[in-house]
C-alpha cells in the first residue's frame, strides 16, 4: 500500500526555494521581492479527484504519478486533503466495498469540501445508474450526512444537491458562496482567502485619492469568488465569465451577499474585447450600458493559457491591472507587452500547491 504523505519539516525551505525561482524568473520585469503567502502545511486541498482501482474485487483510491498513465499508485492516506475529506474517504470506500451496486464499474471518486465544513462526493461509473443504485447511494448519503452525486456517460444523478456552500471570512466580514460541482473553484481555501485579501489591499481604499476609485472590470470571474469581496472597493463593477454554470452561481452569490453594484454577464474575454471596441453588438449586454462605466481597474485571473493577444492589448488600456495567474510561463509572455505601458507595483506568490513546482502569482500593474 502506498501512502500520500508530505514532509512538513521541508515546507518552509521548499517555499523559500520556490520564491527564489520566481524572483529569478521575473527579474527581467521587476526587482521586487515577492510577498509570500504560505499554505497550511497539511490538509490544505479542498477538492481532489481519485481514480478507483479494483484489485481482487476490492476498490481502492489511486492516483497517477505525473506523466505516467499505466498503473496508478494506491492511496490510503491523503494528508494534503482537508480534514473533512480525510474523514469521509474511508467511510465512502468501506460503503463502496460493502455494496456490489456501488462498487461495480466505479472508476472515479471526487471530493469537494469547504472551509465551512460542507462536502459533496461524486461517484463516476462506467455503467448506467438505475433506481437500485440510487437507493443504495441514498443510504450512503444518509450515513455520511453529505450529498452524493452519481455520474455516468450522459447521466448526472443528483440525489440531493450538486453544490456545496462555502463561507469565507475576509477582512472581518463573512462571504457566502455556492460552489457547483464541475465548475471552477479555488483548490486551496486558505490561499483563496489570502488571494482575496491581497487583491482587496491592491485595489486601494476608494477614499478619493484615485487608487481604488472608479469602476472595476473582471474578465474571468468564475462564481464571483474575487469580484464579490472586491466590489465594495469600487463604485460599480462589471464581471464576465465564459461558463454558464459559473455565471449562474455568481448571480446567486451576488444576491445572497446583498451586493448591489455588481453585474455579471456571460462573455468570453475575447467577446468582451469585441464588445468594448464595438466590433459587434451582443444581446447578452442588452441591459448593460458599457459607456456608463469609468473603469479604473481590470482584474484578470485567466486559465493556464494566460491572456490572448487581443485581450492583453485591451487590458493594457486600463490605469491599473490586477493579474492573478496560475501559470508564470504565460504571465511572463503577457508581461513582454504589458510592461511597455505599465510598471509592476505589487508582486505576490500564493502557494496554492505546496511541495510541487506549481506557482500562483499576483501582480499589480500601474500605468507608467
Ligand atoms: C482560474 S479560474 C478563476 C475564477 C475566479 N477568478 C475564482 O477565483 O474562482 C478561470 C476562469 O476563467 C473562465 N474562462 C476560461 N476561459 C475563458 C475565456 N476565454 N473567457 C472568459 N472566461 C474564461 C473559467 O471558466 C474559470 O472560471
Amino acid at each position: 500500500m502506498a501512502l500520500y504523505r508530505v514532509n512538513t519539516d521541508d515546507y518552509p525551505q521548499q517555499l523559500q526555494n520556490k520564491a527564489e525561482r520566481l524572483r529569478e524568473a521575473y527579474s527581467k520585469f521587476t526587482d521586487l521581492e515577492p510577498e509570500l503567502f504560505p499554505s497550511p502545511p497539511i490538509h490544505y486541498r479542498l477538492r481532489a479527484e481519485f481514480k478507483v482501482w479494483h484489485e481482487g474485487g476490492v476498490a481502492n483510491y489511486a492516483m497517477y504519478r505525473q506523466g505516467e498513465h499505466k498503473k496508478p499508485f494506491i492511496i490510503d492516506e491523503f494528508t494534503v486533503g482537508s480534514e473533512l475529506m480525510n474523514q469521509l474517504m474511508p467511510k465512502v470506500l468501506a460503503a463502496v466495498n460493502n455494496s456490489e451496486l456501488l462498487r461495480k464499474r466505479l472508476f472515479s471518486a471526487e471530493f469537494l469540501t469547504t472551509l465551512s465544513g460542507d462536502a459533496l462526493i461524486t461517484l463516476i461509473y462506467h455503467k448506467k445508474l438505475d433506481e437500485s443504485w440510487e437507493q443504495e447511494a441514498k443510504t450512503l448519503q444518509e450515513q455520511l450526512g453529505f450529498p452524493i452525486l452519481g455520474r455516468s456517460r450522459k447521466q448526472k444523478v443528483v440525489l440531493e444537491r450538486d453544490f456545496v456552500n462555502e463561507k469565507l471570512d475576509i477582512d472581518g466580514k463573512t462571504y457566502q458562496y455556492k460552489q457547483v460541482e464541475g465548475s471552477f473553484t479555488q483548490p486551496n481555501g486558505e490561499i483563496c482567502r489570502s488571494m482575496i485579501q491581497w487583491a482587496r489591499s491592491a485595489c486601494g481604499d476608494g477614499d478619493g485619492d484615485g487608487d481604488g476609485d472608479g469602476d472595476l472590470l473582471e474578465l474571468y470571474c468564475g462564481n464571483g469568488n474575487l469580484t464579490i469581496p472586491l466590489s465594495e472597493k469600487f463604485r460599480k463593477v462589471l464581471a464576465t465569465e465564459i461558463s454558464k454554470v459559473s455565471v449562474n452561481s455568481a448571480q446567486e452569490n451576488i444576491a445572497n451577499n446583498q451586493i448591489t453594484n455588481l453585474d455579471v454577464v456571460r462573455l468570453s474575454s475575447e467577446e468582451f474585447t469585441q464588445a468594448i471596441d464595438k466590433v459587434r453588438p451582443f444581446r447578452r449586454l442588452a441591459d448593460i450600458d458599457l459607456d456608463s462605466y469609468n473603469f479604473s481597474t481590470v482584474l484578470v485571473d485567466p486559465p493556464r493559457a494566460g491572456l490572448d493577444e487581443d485581450t492583453c492589448a485591451m487590458v493594457a488600456r486600463f490605469p491599473r491591472i490586477l493579474y492573478i495567474s496560475c501559470n508564470p510561463e504565460t504571465q511572463l509572455e503577457n508581461l513582454e507587452s504589458l510592461t511597455k505601458t505599465h510598471r509592476i507595483e505589487r508582486f505576490a506568490l500564493f502557494d496554492q500547491f505546496p511541495y510541487t513546482e506549481h506557482t500562483e502569482t499576483g501582480l499589480l500593474l500601474v500605468k507608467k
